[in-house]
């Protein structure tokens, strides 16, 4: 039996249990389970249906067996932001919402009625999505007060499966900054905060950072797998795990391109000034108390979403193939308007917006692909020049990371784009991450910049530079 350590990430587009070990230099990864993850509709809200997520999960732990590993070690991590609450009796008291749904519109400037801007920016350093979990928890206080006062444990979605896993209610630090509700300097719960809001504070768990274990599985567990494992946090963040594993990082801006675009840079410190809340970057927590300075971009969900629409007759290589050919179609969205963050029709939602800017209507689906593809270049371009302004700068290197890192076609655009190299790869970089931090915790591989270097060592990456024009 192949001793490994299991890495389960849970995208908003699709989960993966990924088992992994040291062999000869490298880390090897083999993929024992993958599944679709997608919004439901339930009691008028969009929720993530984590009930089978969990299912998911045990079957892989099962399937690990089947395939002849004996897992020592299990880490969880998924999108950020969503919770669930639990009360006294440790039952859940809410679905798990999810951030596309529309409760928490007008949240954000309710809270900023009470909390400014600036003094929430200064004290978290974390962007103004009006989803972030401050306001989904406002938008509770203010519509189901009743339910707040019953919750005695709030876990966010990784913390929940490790509940489920061990028993144990802990939150991890990388996600729980993406609360907009943990402070960037004292890395601990903003009880201030969360007062002045209203928001109950002894829900809150004890805040354990990434490499921490946090015991084995729960005795059924164990009787119904015939095993046992030690489950530990990784950067339960998806994109901190992502960033963790990030090949290349001298003068290098990364884009953790999946389901959404995370595009930015590492930090020993937070960035709070001005410009950077002016901008919208974010400082989320990472591995080793780093800091994820980055911003959101809409991401690959504009084409999940047209591929949708389009009943997922095209694959998303054939999307990509289809968007290359349509060379001289240049309409453009603004990718990051709040419209895109959840249409009921995606390609119309474009098509309309191309209308009410007097741009050529893409109709096609290479059309429609090409609009989407060149729109998120634009928008990293902008993000670039706005992170290189802040750091008074020029980065002479973009990594590509995560399943996005597939599109070549992207690839080659944001090259062509930005005129900056391009490194493509690792696609399950945030699987890479979450096994690199549990590796960590089993004291075999020393520390990031260790798992670094054996991530290089172990992964294809593909580089594109910008295509030289053809003259004549
Ligand atoms: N072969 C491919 N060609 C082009 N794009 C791809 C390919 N495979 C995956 N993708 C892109 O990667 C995205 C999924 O990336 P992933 O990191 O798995 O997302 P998440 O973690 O958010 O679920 C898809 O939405 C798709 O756009
Ligand atoms: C809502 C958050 O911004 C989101 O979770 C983002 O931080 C993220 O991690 C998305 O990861 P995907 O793998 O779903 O793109
Ligand atoms: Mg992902």
């Amino acid at each position: 039996m192949q001793k490994c350590s299991l890495a389960v990430d849970i995208g908003a587009s699709s989960g993966r249990l990924i088992a992994g070990y040291l062999q000869n230099g490298k880390m090897i990864l083999e993929e024992v389970h993958r599944f679709e993850n997608k919004l439901i509709e339930k009691n008028n809200h969009f929720c993530w249906d984590i009930k089978r997520l969990f299912t998911e999960i045990k079957t892989g732990i099962r399937k690990t067996k089947e395939q002849g590993f004996s897992p020592e070690s299990i880490g969880i991590d998924t999108w950020a932001v969503d919770f669930v609450l639990l009360d006294e009796n440790d039952e859940m008291l809410t679905d798990a919402v999810a951030y596309r749904d529309s409760r928490t519109d007008g949240m954000m400037e309710e809270v900023f009625s009470k909390i400014s801007k600036e003094r929430l920016y200064l004290e978290t350093g974390i962007q103004f999505q009006k989803f972030n979990t401050i306001y989904q928890l406002y938008y509770l206080k203010k519509n189901n007060p009743e339910l707040l006062k019953e919750a005695k444990t709030f876990l966010m979605i990784p913390d929940y499966l490790n509940y489920l896993l061990t028993g144990k209610k802990v939150n991890e630090y990388t996600n729980a900054t993406s609360t907009q509700l943990v402070n960037a300097f004292t890395k601990k719960w903003d009880n201030e905060l969360m007062k002045q809001l209203g928001i109950p504070t002894e829900m809150f768990q004890e805040i354990l950072p990434p490499k921490s274990s946090i015991g084995t599985l729960k005795p059924d567990l164990v009787d119904e797998f015939g095993f046992d494992m030690e489950v530990i946090l990784p950067a339960t963040h998806d994109t901190g795990s992502a960033v963790l594993a990030v090949p290349e990082q001298e003068d290098t801006i990364y884009i953790s391109s999946g389901t959404w675009s995370l595009i930015g840079v590492e930090n020993r410190f937070p960035i709070c000034v001005t410009k950077a809340l002016d901008y919208n970057f974010t400082n989320e927590g990472g591995v080793n108390y780093r800091y994820r300075f980055l911003k959101n971009i809409m991401g690959l969900w504009m084409i999940q979403e047209v591929k949708r629409n389009f009943n997922d007759q095209y694959s998303f290589a054939e999307f990509a193939e289809m968007a290359d050919k349509e060379i001289d179609f240049h309409s453009q969205v603004n990718v990051d308007d709040d419209r895109f963050l959840k249409p009921q029709n995606m390609t119309k939602e474009i098509q309309l917006y191309c209308k009410e800017t007097n741009q050529r209507i893409p109709e096609s689906p290479g059309e429609i692909a090409k609009c989407v593809f060149d729109s998120l270049a634009i928008s990293y371009q902008s993000a670039i020049d706005q992170i290189e302004e802040i750091y008074e700068k020029d980065f002479q290197k973009i990594n590509v990371i995560g399943g996005g890192s597939k599109n070549e076609m992207l690839n080659q655009l944001i090259a062509d784009t930005t005129g900056k190299e391009v490194i493509a790869g690792p696609s399950e970089a945030t699987a890479i991450g979450n096994m690199a931090a549990q590796l960590m915790a089993l004291n075999k591989i020393d520390d990031i910049e260790d798992a670094r270097n054996l991530i290089k060592k172990s992964f294809d990456l593909k580089t594109y530079t910008k295509k030289q024009k053809v003259e004549g």
